[in-house]
């Protein structure tokens, strides 16, 4: 029996239908605000839609036709090809964030944004075949504002806003990978803990603000004297710490003693007639029988108690 039109697909509106032509479909898919592909599981671009806002993105129509393989690093390609896979398989809508410039991809044009963008694509298996190939829906939104957003907020909760170094969050974030790297390949590090000497003498002599001074000092200090790799936190109050990855117990002493020096010489500059700025250092290696990060931050801290007990602006080591 021959049923009609709207009893055979009693969900579909088919004045509505009949109202959207071929042509304003076209319309519609151009005017998408992101770009959209139509992507083969092989990697190629069989539909490039929309996208057209040069602010934003740069024309793609040229890809049509290529494959991903003969338009990005082949790193890059196998990460596409993947996670279209990954689409195809799971058969549900994927969600993934990267990073790309119309440098990275050939055939783009050159117009539009300078910077490389962020990009959130959302990968869609569609449920029909093209050349026999499955094909999934790939749209790719510019979220670099956003992206530099999160960025900011995290720098910010890492950081100590009085001196700019890290804040403990990120020192414990760091050394337990500094120990994985240890505990793994026994990679050696080296952890110094730092208390500035009768700070709050300071403070009640002088004023907050040269204590405040003092630790800035004191942060700088730290900062001209580590390599690229070794990292500097303020721990809390007068208390800083330094991780020293790659170095050994004898380069760990030899470099606090060196940093002890510089900060009575920088402190020296600051002219604080009758008061003893200076700063106690308890220095500590990651060891075979640490079963965890905080056991060498524990010996640091002990060997910066000792080196108080011993008359302050001293270096003491802990085994
Ligand atoms: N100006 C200033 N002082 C701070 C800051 N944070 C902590 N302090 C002060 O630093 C002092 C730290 O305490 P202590 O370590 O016991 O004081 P200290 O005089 O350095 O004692 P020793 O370490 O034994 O020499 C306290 O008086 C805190 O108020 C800060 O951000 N600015």
């Amino acid at each position: 029996m021959h049923l009609p039109e709207s009893q055979r697909h009693p969900h579909l509106n088919i004045s509505a239908v009949n109202a959207v032509r071929i042509e304003h479909m076209t319309a519609v898919l151009k005017a998408l605000p992101d770009p959209t592909f139509i992507l083969s599981q092989s990697g190629k671009y069989l539909g490039v839609f929309g996208g057209n806002d040069a602010r934003y993105y740069h024309d793609g129509s040229a890809l049509v036709g290529s494959h991903l393989s003969n338009l990005i690093s082949a790193e890059k390609a196998q990460w596409f090809l993947d996670k279209i896979t990954q689409a195809l398989q799971s058969n549900k809508l994927l969600i993934e964030e990267y990073e790309l410039s119309d440098k990275d991809v050939l055939g783009v044009s050159v117009d539009g944004p300078e910077l490389p963008i962020w990009f959130e694509g959302r990968i869609q298996p569609l449920d029909f075949t093209i050349a026999g190939e499955r094909v999934v829906l790939w749209v790719a939104s510019n979220i670099s504002k956003r992206h530099e957003m999160e960025r900011q907020l995290r720098e910010y909760s890492d950081t100590d806003q009085l001196t700019g170094l890290f804040n403990r969050r990120r020192l414990e974030q760091d050394v337990s990978q500094h120990y994985e790297q240890w505990a793994r390949y026994s990679r050696p590090c080296s952890i110094l803990m730092l208390d500035l000497d009768n700070l709050k003498a300071i403070n009640d002599t002088l004023g907050h603000h040269m204590g405040d001074n003092i630790i800035v000092a004191m942060a700088e200090t730290c900062r001209e004297q580590c390599r690229q790799a070794d990292s500097v936190y303020r721990f809390g109050g007068d208390e800083f710490v330094l991780a020293l990855p790659c170095m050994t117990a004898e380069q760990a002493l030899a470099f606090a003693e060196r940093l002890r020096q510089s900060t009575l010489a920088r402190f020296e500059l600051l002219a604080i007639s009758g008061l003893s700025a200076s700063v106690s250092i308890g220095v500590a290696c990651m060891a075979t029988n640490d079963s965890g990060y905080q056991d060498s931050l524990k010996r640091a801290d002990a060997a910066l108690y000792r080196a108080k007990r011993a008359g302050k602006n001293c270096v003491v080591f802990m085994l």
